[in-house]
């Protein structure tokens, strides 16, 4: 019975409730999803700034599944915060849904296109891309210029956007593949992928499918070297309760 952390890193309750419906609609039957959020922190991420903050609220949350038993964890924001020192925390696998989407689209399609929400995140984009080493698959990105928080507001519009640039960007970028960049984007793959004839990939529903593989193959974070536990200090103030 593996448990999976799905960890939205910001504390909008709408989108967490979003992005566990979408992790629970693609986890095994056997599967038990823990869908959570930092209770302090920022309500979108929308930046360097936002992700130094939301990174503090995934160690945390890291901390607090590792002690209900999840068996793995996902870091449900397309900045992917925190992952590398989340990774430090954990012994089960943590996967982060745009290296996630990122490596689904390439298994595919020989070049993918994204679209995310605000122009100043791309260049968070850029640095995953090269960081994974998938700078050479992605053809363009793209942004419907919409807060995040507008995926929550009800009115469909970024929804609306959010199909139209996908329909754009597969006749301009001769791309195979569309990642969606945001969390709040997990519940549109499905029906997107329907409609535009290439596969849409969710980074949400892709990490929780890498995840449980890894968990059934035995494999968890690797604690030799830079991912091994962070070495034991005092941590100081509010920091204390991450030790
Ligand atoms: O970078 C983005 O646009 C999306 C990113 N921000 C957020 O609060 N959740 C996310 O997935």
């Amino acid at each position: 019975q593996p448990i999976i952390q799905v960890i939205n890193p910001n504390t909008s309750v709408a989108m967490t409730h979003t992005i566990g419906e979408a992790a629970r609609s693609v986890a095994a039957p056997g599967t038990k999803i823990l869908a959570v959020c930092p209770e302090q922190g920022v309500e979108s991420i929308e930046g360097h700034f936002d992700e130094a903050i939301a990174a503090i609220g995934v160690l945390e949350q890291i901390k607090r599944g590792k002690e209900q038993g999840a068996n793995g964890h996902v870091i449900a924001c397309f900045g992917d915060p925190g992952l590398l020192a989340a990774r430090e925390l954990a012994s089960g696998p943590v996967i982060g849904i745009a290296e996630a989407a990122m490596h689904m689209a390439t298994l595919v399609a020989t070049r993918f296109s994204i679209v995310t929400t605000l122009p100043r995140t791309v260049i968070i984009a850029r640095h995953l891309l090269r960081q994974y080493g998938f700078e050479h698959h992605c053809a363009a990105l793209h942004a419907i210029d919409l807060p995040v928080l507008a995926l929550e507001d009800g009115t469909g519009l970024a929804q609306q956007l959010v199909r139209e640039r996908c329909i754009q960007a597969k006749k301009e970028d001769n791309s195979g593949a569309i990642v969606l960049g945001c969390g709040g984007m997990a519940n549109l793959a499905k029906e997107l992928t329907e409609e535009i004839g290439i596969p849409v990939i969710d980074g949400v529903t892709a990490a929780v499918k890498m995840v449980e593989s890894l968990i059934a193959l035995g494999i968890g974070t690797s604690k030799f070297g830079d991912l091994a536990y962070p070495n034991p200090k005092p941590l100081s103030g509010s920091f204390a309760r991450l030790s």
